[in-house]
């Protein structure tokens, strides 16, 4: 009998389960899998307290585990040796991984060691009925069109925008197998050597969880005006959004990017300001449920997405928010 088919995920680790992009990852690669009459296979790394089974749930056959104190935080040189093995091993037709830190480092090095294709970013996955090729759609040419990518290499491996793809758990799943894999060399061996980890002060709250999103653009003019941004946001208990020239100047981290190349969320309510509406930041937002504009230009695109959109000044705004809600708390 003839081996199944594989579409092979790395799935990503916290420090007991898989973080949410691998379910949304798992989901994503069944559909593909039931499309070529193949299994899923799950690659995670991590450290001793990890248990990887919830990924059964969302529909992955097989994981193979790689364990050990070296895994709790990422190598990714060495993730990308251990990865390029098993995929030799396994012979998958496809392999997938979050567009995130990990993915967008580990898989060009896989794809360099075995000189395979990749696309980055996907934002649509689907298989060819003819041929059974897998179509990586994602925006291209400054972003403009989807293009639709076939690989000529194998595995196809693609990386996924997380938000994008909505995480399903199967009704009656089955029973996986989980392989645990001894990391087979000298864990020393990598190139890179990391010194220490140095955990946040305060961590933002996550833009994927936040249900209100404060986010700014070049609009607020400086990054003391953007740091009235992340006052409102505190009062309202929500995340911290911006656009890509904001991150770009420095004015807030690259976690807080929104758009194409940055974050896809739906929060309950978006509050954009002095943002344009550039379709590379409203791909981003295309889930929020209520999306609020403020733009001192009337005729700025980002009024045709705005459910309420206000033709003011940025800073003015933010500054009579903040006073009415300290006054409100009280403070
Ligand atoms: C390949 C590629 C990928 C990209 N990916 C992303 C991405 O992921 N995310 C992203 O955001 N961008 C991305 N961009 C950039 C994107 O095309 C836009 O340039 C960017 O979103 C515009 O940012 P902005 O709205 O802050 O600035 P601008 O477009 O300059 O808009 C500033 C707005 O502020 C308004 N304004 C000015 N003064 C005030 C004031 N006092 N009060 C209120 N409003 C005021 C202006 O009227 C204007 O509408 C990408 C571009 C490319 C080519």
């Amino acid at each position: 009998m003839s081996e199944k088919a594989k579409v092979m995920i790395l799935a990503e680790a916290g420090s007991h389960g898989p973080l949410p992009v691998s379910f949304e990852l798992a989901t994503v690669a069944r559909k593909l899998a039931s499309d070529i009459d193949g299994e899923v296979l799950g690659v995670i790394f991590g450290g001793n307290e990890l248990d990887p089974s919830p990924l059964f749930r969302y529909g992955v056959d097989r994981i193979k585990l790689v364990r050990g104190t070296s895994f709790v935080h990422l190598k990714d040189d060495l993730y990308a040796q251990i990865l390029s093995e098993v995929v030799g091993e396994e012979r998958p037709e496809i392999l997938l991984a979050g567009a995130t830190s990990l993915g967008l480092s580990v898989l060009p090095r896989v794809a360099a060691a075995l000189e395979l294709g990749l696309t980055a970013h996907c934002t649509e996955l689907k298989i060819r009925p003819e041929d059974k090729a897998l179509l990586q759609i994602r925006p291209s040419f400054g972003e403009d069109v989807m293009a639709v990518i076939v690989s000529k290499t194998k595995p196809q491996m693609a990386t996924v925008r997380p938000g994008v793809f909505r995480a399903r758990a199967l009704e009656s799943p089955t029973e996986g197998r989980i392989e645990e894999i001894s990391p087979p060399r000298d864990l020393s061996s990598g190139i890179l050597e990391i010194l220490s980890h140095l955990p946040l002060e305060a961590p933002p709250q996550s833009l994927q969880e936040a249900r209100i999103v404060v986010a700014g653009g070049l609009g607020l003019g400086n990054k003391e005006n953007f740091s009235l941004l992340k006052e409102l946001a505190a009062l309202l208990g929500g995340a911290v959004g911006a656009t890509r020239p904001v991150v770009e100047l420095g004015w807030v981290g690259p976690e807080a990017m929104v758009g194409v190349t940055g974050e896809t969320i739906s929060p309950r309510l978006y509050l954009a300001f002095g943002i344009s509406g550039a379709v590379q930041h409203t791909v981003g937002i295309k889930g929020a449920e209520v999306i609020v504009a403020v733009n001192t230009d009337p005729q700025a695109p980002i009024f045709k997405l705005a459910t309420y959109g206000l033709v003011a000044d940025a800073r003015e705004v933010l500054l009579a928010l903040i006073r009415r809600l300290r006054e409100i708390k009280g403070e």
